[in-house]
């Protein structure tokens, strides 16, 4: 089932996700309809906070042929050296912008999947910054707040411009 994804600025968007305590066929069920949301979106992650559940639970899939989905939960990452890069990000609550952010080059990521097994992977790259966008979003962090108050107002106005006229 597609979800209603959350836009910026929803107060929603800031909730602190708690962690999950156990993987269950309804656990299944929401991750199902998360890949499905974000297939459709399209996008490359999505954070169950975008769809309004405050669980720990991200999905993503950077391949072009939806051939890599991953499932993150109860996610945990370090930083395995301190060196930042920017790279542009886009954010699905955020339609529409996409600008500069600085994430750190490399990290590992512990998380349980979906069969309720814990993992453990080294990221760079895109996926390093996919991971450090979503896990935001679990903490009610979004890539706007790392902008300027000017940008971010700028994008908020627009935003909410867009919602008064379809709602
Ligand atoms: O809002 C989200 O979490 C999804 C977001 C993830 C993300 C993208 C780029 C950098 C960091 C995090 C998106 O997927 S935005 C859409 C997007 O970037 C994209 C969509 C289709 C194909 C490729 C990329
Ligand atoms: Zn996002």
């Amino acid at each position: 089932m597609i979800l209603n994804i959350l836009e910026y600025p929803d107060p929603r968007l800031r909730t602190i996700a708690k962690p999950v305590d156990e993987v269950t066929d309804e656990t299944r069920k929401l991750i199902e309809d998360m890949f499905e949301t974000m297939y459709d979106a399209p996008g490359i992650g999505l954070a169950a906070t975008q769809v309004n559940v405050h669980q720990q639970i991200i999905v993503m899939d950077l391949s072009e042929d939806k051939s890599e989905p991953r499932v993150f939960i109860n996610p945990k990452v370090e930083v395995l050296d301190g060196d930042y890069q920017p790279m542009q990000e886009g954010c699905l609550s955020v339609p529409g912008f996409y600008e500069d952010v600085d994430r750190i080059e490399h990290v590992r990521i512990n998380a349980i999947n979906e069969k309720g097994e814990a993992f453990e992977l080294e990221a760079t790259g895109l996926l390093a910054v996919c991971i450090q966008h979503e896990m935001d979003h679990l903490n009610g962090k979004l890539f706007v707040d790392y902008l300027s108050a000017l940008k971010r107002n700028r994008i908020r106005k627009k935003l909410e411009k867009l919602h008064k006229k379809s709602a």
